[in-house]
């Protein structure tokens, strides 16, 4: 799914169905008043994400509307067409549109990255504040997400309070880097290496693909210590963002550097610790139907019978070839995280419920409640790179309002959109 640009037309013609083009492309042929109805597109080059319905009925016959728009057509500053339905672009009006303006409570606010030495820990993290109010922390430990705040200064991840920040254990919470295997399938270590390791500041990170500017690049490479469990050499790439929006988006990069010609195979997983209210009233969206292998029952592969994931013991799944979208919901605190995910087919969904939290001890005993791993991976079909290729993977989570839920937007979003 896509994001969404707003644009506010003004003056508009009162005719009976009208379309809107721009420089680009034909964007969408509003059926007549009927509310209900999905566009017809006019045409398809470039294409344009034919599910997104007129979230807003276009209010025609009134002087203004919103309208939106998938994140490739038009923005601010460009030029729309406006003409009449069937009889060619009659009443032919180029609007320029005003950039989208930043709140008054902007003024003077930028964003900032600071890095700070934990006193209770004596670990170097840094603090990232975006402009608009969220922020997160990372650990150069474990290149390791372990607060993120939406821009209501909420916290949006799980900390276990009995977590360690003393190698080698890693830190119970946040988001860990699962590299180079996930599981205990694989010569290394429970969940790989990379999540309790000291990563470094990437000195040369490549461009980032996002708008964002707010974000840290951590990298990490061999040790000689690591070379002998896993005897490759490799630049693992760790890009932290949070966008306008408040969504936290990590970019990672793996890149095979071996000067002996051999490839290296691994699998990888953002293993994400989402805060919740209550967890036997949060759901997952967007697993139905899919296969999953359950670590509970020596991970036989099992098919998904439900129309969501909902929680009444302990889960330890891996769900495979899931959509790119993934949607965690929490009735209680009305909020929903949505999840997507590039070159990471397979999702992680874990709460070890009551008797393994007693057991586990950086974990405490009821907060299995208030917990759920949902996170990105790439396990199934592992990644083999040879010699200088590399692999991008990217995992990117914004925090809605719960009315939302898979493939449905609704108002109260869009105005929540709109504001920011
Ligand atoms: O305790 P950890 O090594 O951090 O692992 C925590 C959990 O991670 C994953 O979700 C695994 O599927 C679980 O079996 C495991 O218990």
């Amino acid at each position: 799914m896509p994001e969404f640009n707003f644009i506010t037309i003004s003056d508009l013609p009162s005719i009976e169905s009208f379309y809107l083009s721009s420089q680009a492309s034909t964007v969408c042929e509003p059926e007549r008043r009927d509310p209900s109805h999905e566009p017809a597109w006019l045409d398809s080059t470039p294409p344009i994400n034919k599910k997104v319905p007129p979230i807003i009925p276009l209010p025609l016959f009134q002087p203004q509307c919103s309208l939106h728009f998938p994140p490739r057509s038009p923005g601010p500053n460009r030029h729309f067409l406006l003409g009449d339905h069937g009889r060619g672009v009659r009443r032919r009006a180029i609007q320029r549109l005003p950039p989208r303006a930043d709140p008054p409570w902007m003024a003077g606010r930028a964003s900032s990255v600071e890095r700070v030495k934990e006193r209770a820990t004596g670990l170097d993290k840094f603090v990232l504040r975006e402009a608009r109010g969220s922020s997160a922390e990372v650990y150069l430990y474990g290149g390791q997400v372990t607060s993120w705040k939406n821009n209501s200064g909420e916290q949006q991840l799980f900390l276990s309070k009995k977590a360690s920040f003393k190698p080698p254990k890693a830190i119970r919470g946040g988001i860990q880097i699962c590299f180079p295997q996930l599981g205990n399938h694989g010569v290394v270590e429970q969940h790989g290496f990379a999540r309790n390791r000291l990563w470094s500041v990437d000195e040369s990170p490549p461009l980032p693909d996002t708008t964002s500017d707010c974000h840290i690049d951590l990298i990490l490479k061999q040790s000689e210590e690591d070379m002998k469990t896993w005897p490759h050499s490799y630049e693992l790439r760790l890009q932290v963002a949070l966008s306008p929006r408040g969504d936290l988006i990590l970019t990672s990069r793996i890149k095979n550097k071996n000067a002996d010609g051999k490839p290296f195979q691994f699998t990888f997983a953002y293993h994400t610790y989402f805060s919740v209210s209550d967890i036997s009233e949060v759901r997952v969206e967007g697993l139905d139907t899919l296969d999953y292998h359950d670590n509970l029952q020596s991970k036989i592969r099992c098919t998904e019978q439900g129309d969501a994931v909902v929680f009444e013991s302990e889960v330890d799944r891996i769900y495979l070839s899931a959509p790119p979208k993934i949607v965690t919901i929490d009735h209680e605190k009305k909020r929903t995280f949505v999840l997507r995910k590039k070159e990471l087919p397979d999702v992680v969904v874990w709460n070890p419920w009551d008797r393994k939290a007693k057991a586990m001890p950086d974990f405490g005993a009821e907060e299995y409640k208030c917990m759920l791993c949902v996170g990105a991976a790439r396990i199934e079909k592992p990644i083999t790179l040879r010699p200088g290729e590399e692999w991008q993977g990217r995992q990117e989570i914004s925090p809605v309002p719960s009315s939302y839920s898979s493939g449905l937007l609704d108002p109260e979003m869009i105005q929540q959109m709109q504001r920011i």
